[in-house]
């Protein structure tokens, strides 16, 4: 198994009377991609802080690559950081700005050189390293917070929000460029965000905080399971027998019915409010619900069970929901 890369044990900060990070417990490995997340305010930014030794904890610890946090100048030798908002000297360029943070970490300039061209080519801004940083769109300027991030070759990488703001193109560009650093150097990455697609696309395990505490963690399968989430089903019939489909529907405790977007010969069924984990109740229900239409004369033309969603586990988890 891949070597535990980050150790969190008790981790807490208190500002004041405010408790941001509250008893944080876990560990992730080599080559993982775990994602944060919590709604606002829930102590991302601050685990993060403390992580990268930006913030002393008020009680608990942490390692990075096996350092203690009591040898914080360490273990910034061993992290890459894209902050939530980072400035950019807009009077550099791209080469010039990565050269500069490799001299910093002690390259030579020969290699210094060499790393800023390598760290370019691995963002996609290999064309762009002699522009200056001032003509880059936000997605550049990402990328090239993520090349410096890389410029220490990183054991544990932190990222906070790194999609945000991007377009499509931009964001799909940018979770490419994640999965490679984990994938393709074997660092493990944190990773912070609201957008729980990208979690889904790219995360092997996920980390859900709310008011500073974990409320779960483990793999999205181990996640969507861990908690009650409504199941769905979307079954499509005769347009000239729906109505009698949804009747057939009302006569089945338990099942409830929705319009599905802008087509009116499909039903979106859901569970009510049965856990996902009760896999045998689930299918029960579905098998009801198909059964009742059958059994009304309505053909079913199609019928297929949603997968659960990570949106749906943490709206039940935390009451909020996210994009
Ligand atoms: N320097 C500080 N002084 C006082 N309180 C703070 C400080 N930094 C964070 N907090 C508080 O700690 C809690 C956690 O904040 P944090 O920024 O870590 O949350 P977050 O999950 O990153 O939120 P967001 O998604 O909005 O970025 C919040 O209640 C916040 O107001």
């Amino acid at each position: 198994m891949a070597s535990v890369q980050l150790e969190a044990v008790r981790l807490t900060k208190r500002f004041g009377d405010r408790t941001a990070v509250d008893g944080l417990s876990f560990t992730a490995r080599q080559g993982e991609v775990v994602g944060l997340l919590g709604p606002n305010g829930s102590g991302k930014t601050t685990t993060i802080r403390l992580l990268t030794t930006v913030l002393a904890p008020t009680s608990g610890e942490f390692s990075v690559a096996g350092v203690p946090c009591t040898r914080p100048g360490e273990i910034r030798r061993r992290i890459g950081v894209l902050p939530e908002s980072s400035g950019y000297p807009g009077h550099q360029t791209g080469e010039e700005y990565l050269r500069y943070h490799a001299r910093l970490f002690g390259h030579g300039r020969p290699d210094a050189v060499r790393a800023a061209e390598r760290l370019l080519a691995e963002v996609g801004l290999a064309e762009r390293g002699s522009s200056r940083i001032s003509t880059y769109s936000r997605g550049m300027r990402q990328r090239l917070g993520i090349a410096r991030a890389l410029v220490n070759d990183p054991a544990v990488v932190f990222l906070d929000e790194p999609t945000l703001g991007l377009d499509p193109a931009g964001q799909r560009q940018m979770l490419a460029i994640v999965r490679e650093i984990a994938a393709g150097r074997g660092a493990t990455v944190i990773l912070s965000t609201h957008t729980l697609p990208d979690v889904e696309e790219i995360c092997t395990s996920v980390l859900i905080l709310h008011k500073g505490k974990i409320l779960v963690s483990g793999t999205f399968g181990e996640v969507t399971r861990a908690v009650p989430t409504q199941q769905y089903a979307q079954m499509r019939v005769p347009i000239e027998l729906v109505g009698r489909a949804r009747q057939a529907l009302a006569g089945v405790a338990d099942l409830m019915t929705e319009p599905a977007d802008e087509r009116p010969d499909i039903l979106r069924i859901s569970l009510n409010g049965r856990p996902a984990a009760d896999q045998g109740g689930t299918d029960t229900g579905m098998n009801a619900a198909l059964r009742a239409v059958l059994s009304a004369d309505v053909p079913v033309l199609s019928f297929e069970v949603e997968g659960a969603r990570l949106s749906d586990a943490f709206l039940a988890m935390t009451g909020e929901g996210v994009r």
